[in-house]
């Protein structure tokens, strides 16, 4: 399976094209949109969700709820389209309509003055235009068609908040992971203590009174995945290092662990390594889970557990330092319409994202064209793990 997403942040539409899907796997626009919905929530979003309510409409590759093994379309419209018609057009336009939302002056942390170094652009629109988190719409879009295949194999994804500006949240202990998600969707910031909600609240309040913003640590955890999925004998079939790509490409995400992650290089091996179990109804498990459900590149069979850190939105109300392009004169930066917190936003983009991985490696390694036969094929192999 492969994918590719197209479309400007303020153009008509936003694209993705999904190839290398079973066919038989039911799926439907609403699998779709409620997971586009759960991206636009989310405390700390600016004046843009109020336009958008994001809706797919499938193009191609899906008959009467089911898919049918030829490339899937999706295509999301952009409200605020109506708002940018000129400024976006495609067809050549006069010189004065090209200065309309001109933007010369780069914005630090954004991709604004290296996107048009790049690609030698007059006016860094073009850079932002692309560059802008409403990509992610598609990359959820593509994950909620993941997830129907994950959860058709019973596999779950779940994502939560744990840090918002400084404010850390508990991890969940012995919560299922459907548990895990349940809890998160009821958080307006998909944190599980709703005391620590009020406080990332708080943070996110007096950051957006102040011009400023703020960022944070997400966790993804996908639960019931076969062992053995990715491989050590190539670095790039290593799913743990897919996992982390997909996760580190994500706007604004700056670095990304598994299991006890950067703690491990304060621990002894005594304490990291999971200890190997077995029973005859799970098969081998571990005592614990530090490695974050991965051994040599490879699904053990425990939880996935990645997590991703969320930088601070670049664009500030109260602009930084910047030069403009045209004087080569210090400037504030520009300042665009923005959000003062978009970490639980992307939480839910995180859990789209892993899931692709996860749904690209299992469409890898078993019978792929049909999913009744991916079905038969992983419920065989869970069993042949499970008795070796
Ligand atoms: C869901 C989401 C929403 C975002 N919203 C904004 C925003 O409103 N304003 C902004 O400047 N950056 C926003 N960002 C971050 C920028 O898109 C990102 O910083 C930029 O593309 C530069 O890429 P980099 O930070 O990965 O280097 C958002 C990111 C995500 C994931
Ligand atoms: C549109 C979305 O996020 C946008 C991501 C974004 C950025 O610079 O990344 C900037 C803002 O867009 P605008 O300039 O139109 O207000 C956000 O609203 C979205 O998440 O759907």
């Amino acid at each position: 399976m492969r994918f590719f997403t197209a479309g400007e942040s303020h153009g008509p539409e936003l694209t993705a094209i999904i190839e290398g899907l079973p066919a038989g796997l039911p799926l439907t626009a609403e699998d779709i949109n409620q997971e586009l919905e759960r991206r636009q929530k989310g405390y700390g979003r600016g004046g843009r969700m109020l336009i958008e309510k994001d809706q797919v409409r499938i193009t191609s590759g899906v008959r009467h709820g089911e898919t049918l093994g030829s490339p899937v379309t999706l295509v999301v419209e952009n409200k605020d389209w109506k708002n940018w018609q000129s400024v976006m057009s495609p067809e050549p336009v006069s010189e004065k309509e090209k200065l309309k939302r001109r933007v010369s002056k780069p914005r630090p942390g954004h991709a604004d003055l290296v996107g048009g170094i790049k690609y030698g652009f007059d006016d860094l629109r073009n850079v932002l235009e692309r560059s802008s988190a409403r990509e992610t719409t598609m990359r959820v879009a593509i994950g909620a068609v993941a997830k129907k295949l994950l959860q058709e194999l019973d596999i779950d994804v779940a994502g939560h908040v744990i840090e918002i500006g400084g404010i850390r949240g508990t991890l969940p202990s012995k919560l299922t992971v459907k548990e895990i998600h349940e809890k998160a969707e009821k958080s307006e910031v998909r944190c599980l203590d709703p005391k620590v909600e009020e406080e990332m609240k708080r943070v996110i309040d007096e950051a957006k009174l102040n011009g400023n913003t703020v960022g944070g640590i997400v966790e993804v955890i996908v639960g019931g995945v076969p062992v053995g999925l990715g491989s050590y004998t190539q670095w790039d079939n290593k799913l743990d290092g897919k996992i982390a790509q997909a996760v580190a490409s994500i706007n604004a995400f700056k670095g990304v662990e598994f299991g006890v992650g950067f703690e491990a290089a304060r621990l002894p091996g005594s304490v990291v390594m999971d200890e190997i179990i077995w029973s005859e109804e799970l098969g081998y498990t571990r005592t614990q889970n530090n490695l974050g459900g991965f051994e040599g590149g490879m699904t053990n069979g425990m939880p996935i557990v990645v997590r991703g850190v969320m930088k601070p939105i670049p664009t500030l109300y109260k602009p930084l330092m910047s030069v403009d392009i045209d004087t080569k004169k210090e400037y504030k930066a520009s300042i665009e319409r923005s959000d003062s917190c978009a970490v639980p936003a992307a939480c839910v983009v995180a859990e789209g994202v892993v899931a692709t991985e996860v749904a690209k490696e299992l469409l890898n390694k078993f019978d792929g064209d049909s999913f009744e036969r991916l079905k038969a094929d992983v419920a065989d192999y869970r069993n042949y793990a499970r008795m070796f």
